[in-house]
């Protein structure tokens, strides 16, 4: 499971956030609520350790993440992590198929069989020789969803994942990545500003300046 401990993020003197502690389980979805600017995407870039934090820890599984050494650390967010961004972030000189494949790649462990069945999980078989601009908005970001899952992740990271999409595609797109994250037993936190999306999480929180609290 993934503990985050007083983690404090500042930029100068400015505290973005303090005190921020929260536990997710596996095959959980916690949702982080908040104003703009109040420090969401810096709070998952901090757990991704894509932002150092000034003070607390992330622990997955009782790896204490922000203990370990830059090219650890890298190799942790590679083999453990998937994230999935508002803007998709789909390649856009690499097939469908070969987006999937990057986490595979990247660890070394080319597997065609799994880029296809993940393929298939979210509903895009057939896809995988097509080129990332021939997609939909609402494909594409399935497509991002399939590379944020294929290497069974731990964690899953989502960052407004249905922002760019209408609200029915948003829909389909949230449960989707909702029943792929309950069925591989990840925990994952997602962040959005969307009532809807939000109602998908198994809980919810609210990120404040002063800390972290249960939301409606
Ligand atoms: N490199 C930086 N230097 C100084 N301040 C920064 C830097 N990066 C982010 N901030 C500030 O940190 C705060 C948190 O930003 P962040 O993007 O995490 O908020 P957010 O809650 O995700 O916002 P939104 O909901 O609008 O996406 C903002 O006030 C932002 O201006």
């Amino acid at each position: 499971m993934l503990r985050v401990e007083g983690l404090a993020r500042r930029y100068g003197e400015a505290a973005v956030f303090e005190q921020v502690a929260f536990g997710v389980a596996r095959g959980e979805i916690v949702a982080v609520l908040g104003e703009s600017g109040v420090g969401k995407s810096t709070l998952l870039n901090c757990i991704a350790g894509l932002d150092a934090p000034d003070a607390g820890r992330v622990l997955l599984d009782d790896t204490d993440v922000t203990a370990l050494p830059e090219a650890a650390q890298a190799r942790w967010r590679r083999a453990r992590l998937g994230f999935v961004f508002q803007a998709f972030h789909v390649l856009p000189h690499l097939s469908v198929a070969d987006n999937v494949a990057l986490p595979l790649l990247l660890q070394g462990a080319r597997d065609d069989g799994r880029v296809a069945a993940m393929l298939e999980e979210v509903g895009l078989a057939g896809l995988g020789g097509r080129a990332p601009r021939t997609l939909s908005g609402g494909q594409l970001q399935r497509v991002a969803i399939a590379r944020a899952l294929v290497h069974r992740p731990a964690l899953v990271l989502a960052d407004e994942p249905t922002g760019n999409l209408d609200p029915e595609t948003a829909e389909r797109v949230m449960d989707l990545l909702a029943s792929q994250v309950r069925a591989q037993g990840s925990a994952c936190v997602l962040v959005t500003h969307s009532a809807t999306a939000a109602a998908r999480a198994d809980r919810r929180l609210r990120l404040t300046p002063h800390g972290i609290e249960p939301a409606a």
